[in-house]
């Protein structure tokens, strides 16, 4: 990691975000119960740090007992691989269209449930939504993850570290943004933001990636520049840009072993 602040680290089922080399999180993108078993046994089996549940791709998303119940199934085939829940709304580059009454209701009753190690939560939905997850989440002791994404383009740096501390300011526990590059300077600007956070501001872990095969260098290089996780596939990606666990881990591995953190 890149010298900064001292980081409140995250630890679920084992694994410390926030601590040595970025940690490794798989998208489980199925559709039907029986497709995410399949999914969550070759990912257990690929052994990233984490698997993330996109809901949003469910197709059982509008009953939240279907959504419990194989969230339950799914920690089982998961092996102890810790599970990130995530809705993913349209307004985010993802599939699900709720209100911010549902939003908030689905991520609060999937905390509540116990099934999950940590939950997303956009930030930019409504204050009372976001609110209401972070708290059921900390009452329940499950980190929250608060995010962003702009599939569209890149902000300016400061707009970037500005999101970043409102999320940690919110009271998120680790602080996520996805950017969409159009050009090698706004991968330098992603990256730049990122240093600047961990260094003047994050008190905390922070997720950062610029998206594409442009971006690919920021979803490897997180332990220079003071991003604490990274996604990673086994069979589909969830966004643009994510290459293979095998491949992923390969990268992270040699930057760990040639001493990619500064301090
Ligand atoms: O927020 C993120 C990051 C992501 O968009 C990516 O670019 O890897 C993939 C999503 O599944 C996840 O929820």
């Amino acid at each position: 990691m890149t010298t900064g602040r001292a980081i409140k680290t995250v630890t679920v089922g084992g694994v410390t975000i926030g601590e040595g080399a970025p940690k490794i999180i798989t998208p489980l993108t199925g559709g039907t119960p029986e497709e995410l078993y399949a999914q969550a046994e070759a990912v257990a089996a690929a052994r990233p740090d984490l698997a993330e549940w996109r809901v949003d791709l469910f197709a059982g998303l509008a009953d939240s007992n279907a959504v419990t119940s194989t969230a339950r199934a799914l920690v089982n085939r998961l092996a102890g691989t810790p599970l990130l829940f995530t809705c993913r709304t349209r307004a985010e580059g993802g599939r699900a269209e709720l209100d911010d009454e549902a939003y908030g209701e689905l991520n609060a009753s999937l905390v509540r449930s116990a099934a999950v190690d940590l939950v997303d939560v956009e930030y930019r939905r409504s204050r009372p939504a976001v609110e209401r997850v972070l708290r059921t989440a900390h009452e329940h002791g499950v980190p929250v993850v608060a995010s962003n994404h702009d599939f569209d383009g890149t902000p300016p740096k400061d707009e970037i570290v500005a999101r970043l501390c409102e999320m940690q300011e919110l009271g998120a526990d680790i602080c996520k943004i996805a950017v969409m590059p159009h050009s090698a300077a706004d991968v330098l600007t992603l990256l730049d933001a990122t240093r600047a956070m961990r260094e003047e501001h994050a008190d905390r872990p922070l997720i950062t990636m610029a998206m594409g095969g442009l971006g690919l260098v920021s979803r490897l290089s997180g332990q220079v520049f003071g991003s604490a996780a990274t996604f990673g596939a086994v069979g589909a990606a969830s966004a643009p840009g994510q290459i293979d666990v095998a491949e992923l881990r390969g990268a992270l591995e040699l930057l760990d072993r040639s001493g990619a953190a500064t301090d």
